[in-house]
């Protein structure tokens, strides 16, 4: 059999993206809607049927995202919410985005990355007034749909221990039994119906079992499902985990009465050692995770039957289910619209579409006794050769001559910023803002005529510069300490470095979801990178031409680059890290040439994908570190060296970001309570901070009143002499009527503060 853990939902030309913004502008009807979406769901149950998969899931489906659609469905929604909406759907999208008219004004869930992807997923809260009841049909309706398609899909759930471990808890203590015994009797409920319905297959996520657990996490887990079994009646019951192995919790989960175990052997190798070492119930359908639902790359058809021959020493052949290592929700949909990639590259390249025909060949040359004579076998050898043959050269050389001194940043950061405070020459509590402005439809419709050729790039080039005139002048209004050229000419900070450096691979439809519309298009690193020409410069050197005031250089780091890219995965991800990070220190150094004298190197993505298991920590943050350590080791004292982390729950990891050596780093903290701030002095940080005043990713005019507050707390804090003033991150999703006024109000309110001081 072939089962796929969840496919792409944005569509094939985010469609997906354009109806739900369309719909939020009211300019889609919820009817129409809802009827697109039924065809696209259709659409992509029949491709997948196209590719004879077995498994096809259904609810992988969501408008925003299925988290949020999993607190509907067990009734885990604040009452305050409830009792505004009598639509479903309008209920949804307030908890979604936000609601606010004259009378009423409610935030939007918190977002927060789904494991370590660069998918985020909306935090539901559940407190001591939770009451879980079955709350909605989608699974049911989707289930249904499929059906009268002809299709009978395998519903896809987000399991108990998962949910509660990954939403927000006040008031509650999670293992107490007298707690869950209500959201036990919803999960019965739910399998009911589908037994209803004529389900066959139910799959429960629960990729939590692949982070360390403890033991009440185990007893619960083990409880919970001991339970729920009970009720499963003639349906089949999958335990589907993925992002690792499950090395806290294999033992006790073979033990229940699941039919099925879906094991990731991507990202979890050491799950075949646990299978080795404690076995596979016989009874059991294994579904094994061999075809990687996070990267690009074809499938080695070699390596994968390895694989799943041991395996068939462990389990029988016909109860091995060939699977994604997880959903394919974190790749492009389909190869088929990539006309401009060259044949020769495009041909290692796998995205969503070709994956079900890898699994379909896999499930092929698995049933064969003697698969090494089919030629599908022997053409996917032939490619992995020559992928091999196409492996690096001198930059790889430049990489392992690198010596310690090539990491290591003097005088001591006391001496440089000194010498910073001489050369800048910065008031108190400096104000800046984290690099772009708003990427308003004009420079987005200037980048797409660009692309089509309908402007030339002289046209285009001019146009930048217009927006980053305008720009320096509104900062100059403003009143702004630090400035930025706003970046108007990136799509996106890693695309466009990607775009620049030699190495990479540029999609034309390759989208991904990031969070609810919103999406990102991830360059592919296929080949030794290097730095062809100036990059940033220009744009840097033109918005400084146009002012006293400093303005920052900004450019994206290398674990950044890496982290939101897809790479290779027959390199060593340290050796690639390394590679960007010689040419972004190329162009560090080219800038500071050029007469910039602050220089942020952006590590947003550093701390999200440290390792799920804290074992794996130090490694990845030795390599990770150095690789930002070796961008600006070598300028001069007086040069000023930023960078920014967005989402920063690192309380824990303050120690090893001081390794980064910076002179300033700015981070968000607007929404973290400052809990970070009272460990900062107790960390061995000595960078200046800048916590970030206002959410950026929140639409609301902030007053002058509130960030004064928090910038007297903040110097409470961290006192006044180490700290900046600025928002928690760049300002590209926001209108500028949003956040003009905020940043006025942030500039007013410092200097209120100064003259106080
Ligand atoms: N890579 C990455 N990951 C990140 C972030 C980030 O900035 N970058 N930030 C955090 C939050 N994630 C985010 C992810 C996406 C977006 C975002 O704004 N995405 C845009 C697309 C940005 C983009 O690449 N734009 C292109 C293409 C724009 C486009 O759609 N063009 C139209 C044509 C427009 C026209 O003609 O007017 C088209 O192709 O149809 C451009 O500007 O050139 C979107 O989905 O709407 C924001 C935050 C975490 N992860
Ligand atoms: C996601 S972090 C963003 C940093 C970048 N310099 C910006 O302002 O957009
Ligand atoms: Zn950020």
């Amino acid at each position: 059999m072939i089962s796929v853990v969840g496919f792409p939902r944005i569509g094939q030309n985010r469609e997906l993206k354009k109806w739900v913004e369309s719909y939020l502008d009211k300019k889609l009807s919820k009817e129409e809607l809802i009827q697109n979406s039924k065809n696209l769901k259709k659409t992509h149950w029949q491709l997948q049927k196209e590719y004879s998969v077995d498994l096809i899931p259904s609810n992988d489906f969501s408008f925003y995202d299925t988290f949020l659609d999993h607190a509907m469905l067990v009734g885990s929604i604040p009452e305050e919410y409830k009792a505004v909406f009598s639509d479903d759907l309008e209920l949804y999208f307030a908890l979604a985005k936000g609601y606010q008219d004259q009378n009423i004004d409610l935030k939007a869930l918190p977002m927060k990355k789904w494991f370590f992807t660069n998918y985020h997923y909306l935090v539901p809260e559940i407190t001591d007034n939770t009451k879980f009841e079955l709350s909605s049909t989608k699974p049911f309706d989707e289930f249904v749909e499929a059906l009268s398609a002809g299709i009978k899909t395998k519903p896809v759930i987000i399991g108990a221990l998962t949910f509660l471990k990954l939403s927000k808890k006040s008031n509650v203590d999670i293992y107490d039994k007298s707690f869950w015994e209500k959201l036990l009797e919803v999960y019965i409920q739910i399998l009911k119906r589908f037994e209803e319905l004529g389900a066959e297959f139910v799959q429960i996520d629960e990729p939590i079992l692949v982070t360390d657990l403890s033991t009440k996490d185990i007893e619960f887990f083990d409880s919970f499902y001991r339970s729920l079994l009970l009720h499963k009646g003639k349906l089949k019951v999958i335990l589907q985990t993925y992002f690792g192995d499950v090395r806290d919790c294999f033992e006790k989960i073979i033990l229940l009465s699941f039919d099925a175990i879906g094991l990731d052997f991507v990202d979890g190798k050491f799950n075949l050692e646990l299978i080795k070492k404690f076995g596979f119930p016989q009874e059991k359908f294994l579904v094994a995770g061999v075809v990687n639902g996070r990267n690009v790359f074809k499938n080695n058809y070699k390596n994968t039957l390895e694989l799943l021959n041991m395996l068939s020493s462990f389990v029988d052949k016909k109860n091995i289910v060939i699977s994604t290592s997880c959903s394919l929700l974190f790749v492009p949909y389909s190869l088929k619209f990539e006309t401009n990639l060259d044949s020769n590259k495009k041909k290692f390249l796998a995205f969503a579409e070709e994956k079900l025909k890898e699994l379909s060949e896999l499930k092929l040359l698995f049933s064969q006794e003697n698969f090494t004579t089919n030629n599908i076998y022997f053409q996917n050898i032939q490619l992995f050769e020559e992928m091999e043959k196409n492996k690096l050269s001198d930059v790889s050389t430049a990489v392992n001559n690198l010596t310690d001194d090539d990491f290591e940043r003097k005088p001591c950061f006391e001496e440089r910023i000194k010498l910073q405070k001489e050369v800048l020459n910065l008031p108190q509590l400096p104000t800046t803002t984290i690099g772009s402005f708003p990427q308003t439809q004009d420079v987005r419709s200037a980048r797409s005529k660009l692309k089509k050729g309908e402007i030339t790039f002289e046209e285009y080039e001019s146009f930048i510069k217009s927006k980053i005139e305008r720009v320096i002048k509104l900062q100059e209004e403003i009143g702004l300490d630090v400035f930025v050229h706003g970046e108007y000419e990136r799509n996106d900070m890693v695309e466009f470095f990607g775009e620049n450096l030699e190495g990479f691979l540029i999609t034309q439809n390759g989208w991904v979801q990031s969070y609810g519309t919103r999406c990102v298009k991830p360059p592919i690193i296929f080949s030794d990178i290097k730095r062809k020409r100036p990059i940033t410069v220009e744009y840097i050197k033109y918005a400084q031409s146009l002012t006293k005031k400093p303005v920052k250089g900004i450019l994206t780091g290398p674990v950044t680059i890496l982290n939101w890219s897809f790479v290779r995965e027959d390199i060593p991800l340290k050796n690639v890290a390394f590679q960007l990070a010689l040419a972004i220190k190329e162009e560090v150094l080219e800038l500071e040439r050029e007469g910039v004298k602050i220089i942020q190197i952006d590590e947003a993505a550093l701390i999200e994908k440290l390792p799920l298991r804290r074992c794996q920590h130090s490694e990845y943050l030795s390599w990770a570190i150095k690789a930002f350590r070796l961008t600006c080791s070598k300028v001069k004292p007086q040069t000023q060296i930023h960078t920014h982390m967005c989402y920063s729950n690192f309380d824990e990891l303050l120690d090893e970001i001081a390794k980064m050596d910076v002179d300033v780093i700015t981070f968000e903290a607007a929404k973290s309570d400052f809990t970070l701030l009272d460990s900062i002095n107790k960390s061995s940080l000595k960078a200046e901070v800048g916590p970030g005043v206002f959410d950026v990713h929140s639409p609301r005019i902030v007053s002058k009143e509130e960030m004064k507050k928090l910038i007297l707390k903040m110097i409470e804090k961290v006192g006044k002499d180490r700290l900046w003033v600025n928002p928690d991150c760049g300002l590209k999703t926001r209108k500028e009527e949003e956040v003009l006024p905020t940043l006025q109000n942030m500039v007013l309110a410092v200097w209120e503060v100064r003259n106080n001081l």
